[in-house]
């Protein structure tokens, strides 16, 4: 074949065809493009990605394949070790351009500085382009002056994006033209080759259970434009969200639901951004960050941004901006929290979804995580992140290890003493119980009084309700006032000898400085400095 690039887009997040710098980059004067998602055997594992994931991922491929075909293309499929696999397919397709949106997660971070050298290895040329978040968060990093310079709350955050400037306009989807001779850009053998089609979840070791699971985000990039097209119609419904007027235990999301889409890229993000500002347009009234939707894509933005700033984000050890609490171990606790099983309807029926559906309203996850941790059960944040990193169908490590440490108030927010009641919490919204009625059926025929307090009901009740608590329903696994007013003690405390370490960590600066010799070493334990910021808004 004469001139011209021969291209791989490799595809990992980024799942879709609009906005795609990437691949329009790939296409750029090419005489072949190769569409490629790698799937890497080793996380097609159920302890690793749950299994509505997994089923999203594929619905997301075969969406995009599908797309791909219709401009002449295809997607071609490879298993293995991405960087194995694709250096097969260099020699193989004799590639000369490599292009991907760039990823930031740590994993994702190293495997592709790994491709770059590879790629640049066989004289490649690698381009790569930001996609997933609204600006670089390399610009946020560069613009505050350095990763520990960073704002660590949302209205500081707000200043930072403000000057950045505009969010880039998000890019339109190639189309046959933009293929060049699209009929030869991919031999049309390769369109009937069976061996780079998308798996089943069979194929790849996952079994799907009905009575288990529920798809209720299907995968992909033109589910995910209906969707969001389906709201943009709702215009005042956009105008006037406002994110803490929204109910976590309607039947039906009362939020948008895109998060699965945004966390795979089936819808750009940018996109979103500018059709809601479109919206906002025509409304002079309209609701404003934090709680407004626009407010909602600067807090995935400002969680991005600090992810891939502040080192060990996903855990408590080593993290410069996360408080060191002193969490119980208990396995037994954290199974009958993550099983359903701590006897609080409300609770219990978060985790039901949680585990049928991969998705949870953002207030409802604040109340199970709030119960794992600082509320109830005292264990870590890292354990409950780790859950939901599994069983989450939008599970992104930024956003997850975020909102676990804003819910265990180990780092963003810090009321310890606001405790939400596992019972009291989920009434208000729905006081009949319509959500635990669904998500936990063998609760259904109890009153309205006792659906979420079971236990108070008197046996004659719970025997005509066909569900004896302590044998068809678990008793609570602790008794919340009690747990609750104790753990507020314990992490007044720890916050307390944090104080009182940074205060004596400043003495002995003052009196090294004093002497002449002021240490510049910034210990780990600044992580848990007390600095006496301004609480960020619990409005979100
Ligand atoms: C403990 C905990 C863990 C969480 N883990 C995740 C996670 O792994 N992945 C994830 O996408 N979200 C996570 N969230 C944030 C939030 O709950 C979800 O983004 C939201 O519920 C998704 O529903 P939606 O798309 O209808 O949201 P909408 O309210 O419609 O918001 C639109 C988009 O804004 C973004 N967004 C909204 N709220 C937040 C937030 N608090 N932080 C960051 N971004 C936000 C999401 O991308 C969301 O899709 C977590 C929240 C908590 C409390």
């Amino acid at each position: 074949m004469s001139g011209g690039a021969v291209s791989i887009h490799w595809f990992r997040k980024g799942l879709r065809l609009h906005d795609n710098a990437a691949l329009l980059a790939a296409l750029k004067g090419a005489k072949q493009v190769y569409p490629v998602f790698v799937l890497d055997p080793h996380f097609a594992k159920p302890e690793f990605v749950g299994v509505v994931r997994y089923n999203f991922l594929l619905e997301s491929l075969r969406d995009l394949d599908k797309s791909l075909r219709t401009l002449g293309s295809r997607l071609y499929v490879l298993k293995g070790k991405p960087l194995q696999a694709l250096e097969e397919k260099f020699k193989e397709w004799e590639v000369t351009r490599l292009t991907f949106e760039r990823d930031t997660e740590p994993y994702a971070k190293l495997r592709d500085t790994q491709a770059r050298e590879l790629a640049e290895k066989h004289g490649i040329e690698v381009i790569t382009t930001v996609g997933h978040t609204l600006h670089d968060p390399e610009q946020y990093i560069a613009k505050a002056g350095g990763a520990d310079k960073i704002p660590l709350t949302y209205s500081s955050f707000g200043t930072l994006f403000r000057r950045l400037g505009k969010v880039p306009a998000a890019l339109s989807a190639p189309t046959k033209e933009d293929f060049p001779q699209s009929s030869t850009l991919v031999r049309t053998d390769a369109l009937d080759d069976h061996r780079f089609d998308v798996p089943s979840l069979k194929d790849m070791g996952y079994e799907w259970n009905d009575d288990e699971h529920e798809v209720r985000f299907p995968g992909g990039e033109t589910e995910a434009l209906e969707r969001m097209r389906r709201h943009l119609q709702r215009k005042a419904w956009i105008a006037h969200f406002e994110k803490p007027k929204t109910s976590p235990n309607t039947l039906e999301p009362s939020t948008t639901g895109l998060s699965p889409y945004l966390k795979f890229g089936c819808l750009s993000p940018r996109l979103f951004y500018h059709e809601l500002a479109r919206v906002y347009a025509e409304y002079r009234d309209h609701a404003k960050p934090p709680v407004s939707l626009h407010g909602q894509l600067l807090w995935r933005e400002f969680f991005h941004m600090c992810g891939y700033a502040v080192k060990n984000f996903d855990r408590m050890e080593g993290n410069r901006i996360c408080r060191q609490i002193d969490w119980d171990t208990n396995d037994a606790l954290l199974a009958a929290w993550e099983n359903a099983r701590t006897g609080y309807p409300w609770i219990d029926a978060c985790m039901t979804q949680l585990r049928r559906e991969g998705w949870l309203h953002h207030l409802a996850r604040h109340a199970v995580a709030c119960f794992l941790t600082r509320g109830d059960l005292y264990q870590s944040w890292e354990k409950g992140a780790q859950v939901f990193d599994r069983l989450l169908v939008d599970a992104d490590w930024h956003l997850n290890s975020a909102n676990w440490m804003w819910l265990s108030c180990s780092s963003f927010f810090y009321q310890y003493f606001r405790v939400y009641s596992p019972v009291a919490f989920g009434k208000k919204t729905d006081p009949s119980g319509a959500y635990i009625r669904k998500y936990l059926p063998q609760l259904k025929a109890f009153p309205d009084k006792y659906i979420y307090e079971p236990w108070k009901a008197p046996p004659g009740v719970q025997r005509s309700c066909g569900c004896i608590i302590g044998k068809d329903y678990p008793e609570p696994i602790v008794d919340h006032a009690e747990v609750s007013a104790a753990n507020k003690a314990r992490i007044r405390a720890c916050y307390d000898a944090l104080k009182q370490a940074e205060k004596a960590k400043k003495t002995t600066t003052k009196d090294a400085k004093s002497s002449g010799g002021a240490s510049k070493r910034s210990s780990a334990q600044s992580s848990a400095k007390l600095k006496k910021t301004k609480t960020a808004s619990s409005k979100r």
